[in-house]
């Protein structure tokens, strides 16, 4: 039987991540600590035995840099991977650029929080949550997840919010749940599906 393998992995640690910027749709490369979060993503992949038959990654550099040093650790440089927006980072709107603590003098913390945190509250001129899942369920749905039932082992490199809409939706995760759940860079987390697209297990390979 086919095993219905799907590992999500946030993209290794970005300038703009350690500028403390917000990022979204900005498209800011891996740091040095980000290149070397890929690769032990990919060294632990492989130290768990696996190998994929396909890959997905958005249309931004660092999630698609992630991938490759993932990849080239597993052995597998060469995989069919498609590359769509419809798994770019949270459109981050008019904060895209501005630094995060700058923005909790200016707006309070609590408002920062609703903004970066909360399912259904858009940042000024940017996505929520819910606005960022109403584009990456449809692709999850109709581009990834008949491959891993029909048992394509899958890799999915993307963001920290366009993977929490995802993990809503597979771990069942009310509004109020998404709220507190955060995404390490570089960690895998490993699913593997039922028949009827429930997740069966469920593993997170943090350090
Ligand atoms: O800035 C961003 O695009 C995201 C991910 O780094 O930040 P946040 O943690 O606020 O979702």
């Amino acid at each position: 039987m086919s095993e219905r393998l799907l590992v999500l992995v946030r993209h290794g640690q970005s300038e703009w991540n350690l500028k403390n910027l917000f990022t979204g749709w900005k498209d800011p490369d891996l740091t040095e600590l980000g290149i070397a979060e890929a690769k032990e993503a990919g060294r632990k992949l492989k130290a768990q035995g696996l190998t994929f038959d396909v890959a997905f990654t958005s249309d931004l550099t660092r999630a698609q840099h992630t991938l490759k040093l993932m990849l080239a650790e597993i052995g597998q440089s060469g995989l069919p991977t498609t590359k769509d927006l419809a798994l770019n980072e949270r459109d981050y709107g008019d904060l895209s650029g501005l630094n995060k603590d700058d923005a909790r003098k200016k707006w309070g913390e609590d408002q920062v929080l609703i903004w970066r945190r909360s399912y259904d509250v858009p940042p000024p001129g940017g996505e929520s949550l819910k606005d960022t899942l109403a584009r990456a369920l449809p692709y999850y749905v109709q581009e990834i997840l008949p491959g891993v039932l029909r048992g394509q082992r899958t890799l999915v490199a993307a963001h920290g919010n366009s993977l929490r809409a995802l993990i809503m939706v597979l771990e069942k995760l009310t509004p109020a749940q998404i709220l507190k759940r955060e995404l390490a860079t570089g960690v895998p987390v490993i699913y593997r599906l039922n028949a009827d697209s429930t997740v069966a297990t469920k593993v997170d390979l943090a350090a």
